[in-house]
């Protein structure tokens, strides 16, 4: 059986009401992440980018087109180079993205001592279906999925929600829904997965981004330029429709606003881009460069689309940015994502009750009559 995340069973002394306190054995949490490779070698690095990157929701060419070029070109090529970049942020407990998660998930197993609260990983391991099934033969019927991006896109949190489907899940959505994916009725055998589709303008996930953008700026001084760069996508699923970009601008002038910033001392930028397609505007690189050339000799980067910080922050943004921008004569100042910190684990726990509480009091969900 899967054990909880949490190494303390007991319920913490966090202040909550004696309902919340009350054990629901038959519910867990699960936190969803991207997924990592479990080595920072070119072996492990190419049997996680194969699995990524063939997942259909991340690369929609045909196969017939991708194979090939995956597999004779881009693997043999990347797998090593990428590996070098693991290697240069490998923690003592594994890949960042990995052990940054399960200690997220230990987090808020303490803010909710009445779920068994895990997690789980889209691509490698532990994989998601491994561990809905394992949940599933434990007793669960009811799973709180939380996929670890603020803002919905199909390339990521869809393709989560595609394993519930796949799984045999009841799906109650909540939040951002895609066009032909109605809320599944439930037939009364099906466990049940409340999918938490997005929580980009979450009040308390927005106040604790601040806080953290606040507190750096409390002890480093403020730069004189700030940059949310958040993961790219390219820039054909936004025009047919990936609310990625809107939930992006929506939440970065939401943490601007709670900062009080002034609408010149900050930029929303797209990083990581991959391929030759045309992605997402403006790269953060570029808007690096032209920072420098205008005198801006120092930056705060915050990356609020990185639930915990992993390859695309640690190695991208704080070493290769920064050495750019550095050679240009600038500072840039990396301001890490909220992890395993108690305010992180304290928003998205509410996060989890907020859309448990909503389920609650909406209709219930019509069960469609048997057929004649
Ligand atoms: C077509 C390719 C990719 C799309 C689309 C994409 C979207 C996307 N990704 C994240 C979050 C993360 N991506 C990470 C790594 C990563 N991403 C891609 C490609 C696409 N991402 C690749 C090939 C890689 C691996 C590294 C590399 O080879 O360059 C990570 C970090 C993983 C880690 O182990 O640390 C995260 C997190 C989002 C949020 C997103 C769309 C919104
Ligand atoms: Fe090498
Ligand atoms: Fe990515």
């Amino acid at each position: 059986m899967i054990t909880p995340t949490s190494t303390a069973g007991a319920p913490t002394g966090n202040p909550g009401t004696a309902d919340a306190r009350t054990a629901e054995a038959d519910t867990a949490v699960v936190l969803v992440n991207l997924g990592t490779p479990d080595a920072p070698t070119p072996d492990a690095v190419r049997r996680y980018l194969r699995e990524f990157l063939s997942d259909r929701r991340v690369v929609d060419l045909p196969r017939w087109l991708w194979w090939p070029v995956l597999n004779l070109a881009i693997l043999p090529l990347r797998a090593h180079r990428v590996a070098h970049k693991y290697a240069s942020i490998w923690m003592a407990d594994g890949s960042p993205l990995a052990a940054y998660t399960r200690r997220l998930a230990q987090a808020v197993q303490r803010e909710c001592p009445q779920w068994r609260v895990v997690h789980a990983m889209r691509y490698g391991a532990p994989a998601f279906a491994q561990v809905l099934r394992q949940l599933r033969a434990d007793g669960i019927r009811r799973v709180l999925v939380l996929p670890l991006y603020p803002q919905y896109s199909t390339t990521t949190t869809a393709s989560v929600r595609d394993v519930v489907e796949a799984e045999g899940y009841a799906i109650r959505d909540v939040g951002f829904v895609e066009a032909g994916k109605p809320t599944a009725a439930a037939d009364g055998s099906a466990p049940v997965a409340h999918f938490i589709a997005d929580y980009h303008l979450d009040a308390g996930w927005v106040a604790a981004v601040a806080e953290s953008i606040r507190a750096h700026r409390a002890e480093h001084g403020n730069a004189a330029h700030l940059l949310f760069s958040f993961h790219g996508l390219p820039q054909r699923l936004a025009d047919n429709g990936d609310p990625y970009p809107a939930h992006c601008e929506a939440g970065a002038r939401a943490i601007a606003a709670a900062l009080g910033l002034r609408d010149e001392s900050w930029t929303l930028t797209y990083q990581s881009r991959f391929g030759r397609e045309k992605w997402l505007e403006p790269a953060t690189a570029d808007t690096l460069v032209a920072l420098a050339g205008r005198g801006i000799r120092s930056v705060d980067v915050v990356a609020p689309g990185f639930a915990v910080d992993c390859l695309e922050t640690l190695e991208e943004v704080a070493q290769m940015l920064k050495d750019d921008f550095r050679a240009r004569g600038g500072e840039l100042r990396y301001i890490g994502c909220l992890n395993d910190s108690a305010a992180h684990a304290r928003a998205l726990a509410a996060v989890v009750r907020d859309a448990v509480a909503a389920a609650a009091s909406a209709a219930p969900v019509a069960t469609p009559a048997p057929a004649a």
